[in-house]
């Protein structure tokens, strides 16, 4: 776990001193938009267009960020027009890193040891972490970006003309933006990254503050959901999407290894019937692996899990009837 200073790998735990306890997300630096036809979009420059075969995404199987771009590629339609790679569970002194030896854990585009080394390669005197994911362009040789939220709405639609592409499926339709950004604010902040506020916190106080702020979250979701399907109603979007994937790890890491251990999501019965249901989405399992998640957080976070076991349970199964067919 580290980050790069002007190009140079540092090995460094986050600092949580200078800010009270607090643990602080990092904004994204690449914020680049892939458009249609190469036109530039809300961030950045211009010049990323649509096409088949040029962008490579790198993903974490563990990471929440990631799966979200994991499961909008899928549902899509892009598998074949967006290659991706997989980086090794493993976080430690390197940051995140692929495996020569290991099939499932190798850059497929450059062969690159270390991600660190695909961020200098687009800004050789890079200072910042090295995260996933990343939208690799393999025409301009950079980062288009590495913000999951937007790479998630250049998925929804961007590449539609080409071959395949489920462009009837829209994610974040016009009618629903206002809505569907009023809820991703509050779940981003309090659930999303507020399982890591809780986790990461160095602080009693803090930890207990996101640690309420979390638990008042779920239980307004667990009201929202009881009277209609998905989270702004009747049509699936990329606010459950973005939900699903923390939901997905509570039970299994974030009760435990994060302390969010007020209640299990499958203590909530809409919560755990509405993750079912999105889990049973054709496609979406596929993007699944808790294996790989418990891996990632109890061994590269060592400040919180020193021993670095990996705990065996819980026993989970998503693959149950949701009974969620009569909101509709
Ligand atoms: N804003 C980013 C956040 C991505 C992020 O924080 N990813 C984590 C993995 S879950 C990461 O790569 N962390 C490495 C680090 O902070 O050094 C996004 O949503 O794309």
């Amino acid at each position: 776990m580290g980050l790069l200073i002007d190009g140079k790998w540092h090995d460094k735990w986050y600092d949580t001193d200078k800010t009270g306890g607090k643990f602080e997300r990092e904004a994204a630096r690449f914020r680049n938009w892939v458009t249609a036809d190469g036109a530039p979009g809300p961030a950045g420059e211009g010049g990323f267009a649509a096409e088949s075969g040029r962008y490579h995404l790198y993903v974490s199987m563990a990471c929440p960020w990631a799966h979200r771009t994991l499961i909008v590629r899928q549902l899509k339609g892009l598998g074949p027009h967006i290659p991706v790679s997989v980086v090794h569970p493993d976080m430690v002194e390197h940051g995140w890193e692929f495996r020569p030896d290991d099939q499932q854990h190798q850059d497929r585009l450059h062969d690159f040891r270390f991600l660190h080394q695909l961020y200098t390669r687009a800004a050789p005197g890079y200072t910042g972490r090295v995260t996933v994911p990343v939208l690799w362009d393999t025409a301009k040789q950079t980062i288009a970006s590495n913000e999951s939220a937007d790479i998630i709405r250049m998925f929804n639609s961007a590449f539609d003309g080409l071959e395949g592409v489920r462009a009837e499926l829209d994610f974040y339709p016009e009618s629903l933006r206002g809505e569907i950004d009023e809820v991703n604010q509050r779940v981003y902040d309090t659930v999303n990254n507020g399982v890591y506020k809780a986790g990461f916190a160095t602080d009693q106080e803090v930890y207990e503050q996101a640690f309420g702020a979390l638990f008042d979250s779920l239980d307004w979701l667990e009201e929202r959901l009881s009277r209609q399907r998905y989270l702004v109603g009747a049509q699936l979007t990329e606010a459950d999407w973005r939900l699903f994937t923390t939901l997905i790890r509570f039970d299994a890491v974030y009760f435990s290894h994060f302390k969010c251990n007020r209640q299990r999501i499958s203590d909530y019965p809409v919560l755990s019937a509405y993750l079912r249901d999105l889990y049973q989405v054709p496609g979406v399992a596929e993007t699944v692996d808790i294996g790989q998640i418990k891996r990632h957080y109890y061994v590269s976070q060592r400040t919180i899990n020193p021993t670095q076991i990996v705990p065996v349970g819980p026993q989970l199964d998503f693959r149950t009837p949701h009974g969620r067919e009569r909101l509709q």
